[in-house]
């Protein structure tokens, strides 16, 4: 049956939301922490969190070469909030230590939209998810300061970037796994499906 495999980066952050989210989605979900892990999924999910503490842990686990070598060979990934934040090529405020896992040429401001007490929902209009505006959960987010060429800008607010996609690599400033609506995960899964070739089906 074609029903992709995705996990979810489960070193720290909302996993369990995101195994959820895509269940409902219509993926197979499961955590990933070691390299064997990824190695088995079709596509990954990168979750809210601590970037800075992802970015570590990471490293620590030895997942940082190998996420970086799926993405650069086309795995699908999507990352929300702190996900967003590790697929960025640049940082603009990196604290100290901290690494990308890059795919997405853009630069991004961390807690760009406040500290934790102005977290704040709003609707957000996101390109390719049909419909009303998506309930956007915006905690300690980042923001997208400026995209590359190859990048498309899939959803504003307030004037700043919170969703961009480039090729298989999809980010959000926002928390979809924390609303109950399942469409931009829907969209990922959608993305994942598009990319496997029929032998993998
Ligand atoms: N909700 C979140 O994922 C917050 C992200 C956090 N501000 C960071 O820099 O990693």
């Amino acid at each position: 049956m074609n029903t992709p495999v995705i996990g979810v980066l489960a070193l720290q952050g909302d996993v369990r939301e995101h195994l959820i989210a895509l269940a409902a989605a219509d993926a197979v979900a499961r955590p990933v922490r070691r390299p064997e892990e990824l190695a088995e999924v079709d596509a990954l999910v990168l979750p809210g969190g601590e970037s800075t503490t992802i970015s570590k842990l990471a490293v620590l686990f030895g997942l940082m070469e190998p996420l970086r070598a799926r993405v650069r060979a086309g795995m699908p990934v999507y990352g929300t909030c702190a996900g967003l934040i590790l697929l960025a090529d640049k940082i603009l405020d990196p604290r100290s230590g901290q690494e990308t896992i890059g795919g997405i040429d853009m630069i991004v401001r961390r807690n760009a939209f406040g500290r934790q007490n102005e977290s704040f929902e709003a609707a957000v209009d996101v390109r390719g998810v049909e419909g009303a505006p998506v309930e956007g959960v915006f905690i300690r987010a980042p923001w997208v300061e400026s995209v590359g060429a190859a990048a498309e800008v899939l959803a504003e607010h307030d004037g700043h970037i919170v969703a961009v996609r480039q090729d298989n690599v999809l980010a959000t400033s926002f928390h979809p796994e924390l609303t109950g609506d399942h469409r931009v995960h829907a969209l990922f899964v959608d993305m994942v499906r598009a990319n496997r070739t029929p032998e993998s089906l």
